[in-house]
Order: C-alpha cells, then structure tokens, then sequence
C-alpha cells in the first residue's frame, strides 16, 4: 500500500518552523551552514498524534525532501524524554519520533513485505555517523531481532537501498540482511506533479555484528594485518557482484571513454566544490587520457555504488554488505545506472587508507598495513593483475578520492587530509 500524504495544515507549518533550528543539529540534515529554505510538501497521519513531514530543504545547490517523523503529546506530559523534544506548537510538545514506539507501530501496521514479529517498545536509535536513522527492534517472544532504517532523504522512484537487496535476496544471495517491511509514500510536488518514494525498510539485524570501518581501526591501531579479513570480504563482494549480475543482467563490454569522461566530470564537480583542488588538473588529465586510450573496458553491471568499510558488517567470521542507496552525494539516476564492478572494488582500497590514518597509523607503517589489506582483498575479489585492470582500479581510487575530498570538505574538515594524502599517492 502507498501511503497518501495530505496538504500540510496549519500545524504542519507550525512544526516546519520550529525545524529552522532542529535539523542543522542533526548528523543527516545535508544543508548544514546555509541558511535554507524549509516548506512541507505533504503530511502522512500514520495514526492519530503521529505525523510524517516531509519537508523541502533548499539552500544553493541543496533541493532535498527530509523525511521527519513526529509525535504530538500532550504539553503536560510528564513521560517526555527532553533529547527527543523538537519543540513545542499550539500546546502539543514534538517528539522525534523515529525511536518512539507509537511511530513504530503505525509504521509496521502500514509497511508492505513479509513483516516481523518486533517489539517496538525495546526499540533502540543507533548512534553514531549515519546518512539515515536506523532503530533496532529486538524480536518479539525471542523472534529475529530487525532494524528500521528511517529515510532521511527521500526522492521519486526506485530507492536501491531497498530494491536492491530485495532483488539480491531473490537471487539466492545471502551476503545482504534480508528485507521484511517497506513502506512508500505519495506526495505532491512543487511543480505540481506526483511523487512516489519509499520512507524505509526493515531489515535483518546481523546479531553480534562489528562495523567493519570500525574493526579495521581496531586492528591498524594494535598493528595486526588485515590481509585475512580483506581476502574474505573481497570474496564476499565477488559473490555479490555475481548475483547482481543475476539478478539485473549485465551490459556487453565496451571501451573506456564512458569511465574516463565521469573522471573528468568528477574533478570539474570536485573543483566547483573545493577550488584548492585546481592544482591536480594536470595530473588528474594524464589519468582521463591514459583512461580514455583503453582499447576496451569490462562489461558495466549493477553495483554497490558506494561500497566502503562502514557499508559491510562482521559476524561470526562472515561480512554482510549493507547501505545500497549509492553515494548520497549524488542523483538517482547516476545511483542506478549500471557501472564498472571494479568501483566497489576501489571504493573498499580507500577505505584502507582511511582506517591506517584513524587507526593512529604514519608513514612507512600506515602504507605497509594498507598494502597488505589492499593485496588480501584484490587476491580474494581475483582481480586480474594485468595493465587494464591496474589503471582502471588506479582511476576508480582516483574519482573516489576527488568524492570524498568533497564530501570531508562538507562533513568533516579535520578529516581532509586523508583524502588528499590518497591524492597525493595516486597522482605522484
Ligand atoms: N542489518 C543490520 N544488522 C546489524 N546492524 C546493522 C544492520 N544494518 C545497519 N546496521 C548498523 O547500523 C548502522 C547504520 O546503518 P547504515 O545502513 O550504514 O545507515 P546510513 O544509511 O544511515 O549510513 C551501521 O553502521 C551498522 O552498524
Ligand atoms: O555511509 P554513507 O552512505 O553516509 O557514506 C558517506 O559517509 C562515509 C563516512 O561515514 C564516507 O566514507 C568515507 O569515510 C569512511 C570512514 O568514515 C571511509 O571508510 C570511506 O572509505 C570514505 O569514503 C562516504 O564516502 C560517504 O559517501
């Protein structure tokens, strides 16, 4: 079922004004800094007192709509938990709803898919670094524990965080949590047509699993090789790049201007956003040239998109993949659209600079730690070690470095450095 948003009312309004100083707090709000624009485009009433808004945001380049669930109690309520409090409209106090159990359950009552017996009243908010808002729900009477992930951003059309692993599920793959409810909404749009977009979906919850960014830290920081682990995850993420390949086909094998015109559109995007980065044009070019004189390129295929440590997950001795959504930098279309397999793979190389670096690790020790963990995963993906594939993978590293040489600018400025030491590897 497709869930009708309404026009916003006067209460709606109401609580979007109270958002102005709310969301830029938030982890997963995109136009921090900016002053933006906030207006409702539609209100889903789950149940009575539990409302979802969704909210345009625009601010420069930034035109999103926020997905922000809320629960109206009583002013004189005396059960409210004050770090959910939004404010306060009309005489009602706005919760954030997305951990409250009242939200949960209309949301369960109203989500498509096979379901799960969960416990919303033992729901827990994850913490941490998140694009979206996750909440674990241990399982009814000792059932499989799920967890939600609650939208932040939410847009027309096919979402692949959700499709994605429910077609790879349906292809016999079990590298991914499985889906159990998804929900979709239905709102107008500014220029008067109709949007139709998922708000979630919940998902297996891995038990014990260890965040795989976070276990590689773990083991730069104790100075123990990660070769091991890498060969097995490069086996996971060849398995996986097998069944989407099942699961979506593949297109026939074609030449390389395709990848070597979005290097080069990368760096033009990553210079508009961060002009020092001016200074690798001569560099980066050598890389698009050299790129583009490739006799062929391998066939493109569905992929991950955006595949680092912090997108796989460990448990007793087995990596999952999570977070298919692409990179949230980017447009739908590009998220979707088929793409060398080899991105994955680069995109997991980088995040082994990334956990040396965290993980305390300098110099000749950080590029030793990495070597060894880059070597584990591309023998366990067998990737083929022929001048092709190295260049491919080189530039692939490279238009993902230029990414998050963007993306540490707007999220994490203390972190900028990793990027452009990645940089200064890969351009010499
Ligand atoms: N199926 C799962 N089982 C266990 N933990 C999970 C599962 N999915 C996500 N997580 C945890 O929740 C965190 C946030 O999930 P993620 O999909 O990366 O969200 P976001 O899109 O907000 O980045 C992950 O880092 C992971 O620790
Ligand atoms: O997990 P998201 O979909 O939100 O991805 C974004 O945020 C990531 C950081 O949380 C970012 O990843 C970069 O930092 C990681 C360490 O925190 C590192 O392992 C990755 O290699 C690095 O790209 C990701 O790029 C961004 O899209």
């Amino acid at each position: 079922m497709i869930l009708d948003a309404t026009a916003p009312d006067e209460l709606d309004r109401d609580v979007v004004g109270l958002l102005g100083t709310w969301l830029p707090q938030r982890r997963w709000y995109p136009a921090k800094g900016v002053d933006a624009h906030l207006s409702c485009l539609g209100t889903v009433h789950l149940a009575d007192d539990v409302r979802v808004l969704l909210v345009r945001a625009r601010a420069g380049a930034v035109d999103v709509v926020l997905q922000v669930p809320v629960v109206l109690a009583d002013a004189s309520a005396d059960d409210v938990d004050p770090t959910v409090v939004v404010g306060a409209v009309r005489g009602r106090t706005v919760l954030d709803a997305a951990g409250d159990p009242r939200f949960l359950a209309a949301w369960l009552t109203a989500a498509d898919g096979p379901g799960a017996d969960v416990d919303v009243r033992a729901a827990r908010v994850v913490t941490g670094e998140q694009s979206n808002t996750s909440v674990v729900l241990p399982g009814a009477a000792g059932g499989p524990t799920g967890i939600l992930k609650v939208l932040r951003s939410v847009a027309d059309g096919e979402n692949p965080d959700i499709d994605v692993p429910r077609r790879l599920v349906d292809a016999g793959w079990d590298g991914v949590p499985a889906p159990m409810a998804w929900a979709q909404a239905r709102w107008a749009t500014p220029d008067g047509g109709t949007a139709v977009g998922y708000l979630g979906v919940l998902s297996a919850f891995v038990p014990g699993a260890q965040d795989g960014f976070e276990l590689a830290c773990t083991w730069a920081r104790e100075g123990r090789a990660f070769g091991g682990p890498a060969a097995e995850l490069g086996a996971t993420v060849a398995g996986m790049h097998d069944a989407l390949v099942r699961a979506y086909g593949a297109e026939a094998a074609g030449d390389a201007t395709a990848p070597a015109r979005a290097l080069a559109d990368r760096f033009a995007w990553a210079v508009a956003a961060v002009p020092a980065l001016t200074v690798r044009e001569a560099a980066v070019r050598a890389v698009v040239d050299e790129l583009a004189a490739l006799a062929s390129a391998p066939a493109r295929q569905r992929v991950h998109g955006d595949l680092h440590l912090g997108q796989v997950l460990r448990s007793t001795g087995r990596w999952f993949v999570i977070d298919f959504e692409g990179e949230p930098l980017a447009p739908l279309a590009a998220r979707v659209r088929p793409d060398l397999a080899l991105r994955d793979v680069a995109g997991l190389l980088r995040s082994f600079d990334y956990a040396a670096a965290v993980g305390g690790l300098t110099g000749d020790a950080a590029a030793a730690w990495a070597a060894d963990a880059r070597a584990g995963l591309l023998t366990g993906y067998g990737a083929a070690d022929d001048p092709t594939s190295t260049l491919l993978l080189r530039a692939l590293e490279l238009d993902k470095t230029l990414y998050e040489a963007v993306y540490e600018a707007r999220n994490r400025p203390t972190w900028a450095a990793i990027p452009q030491a990645g940089l200064d590897r890969l351009l010499g």
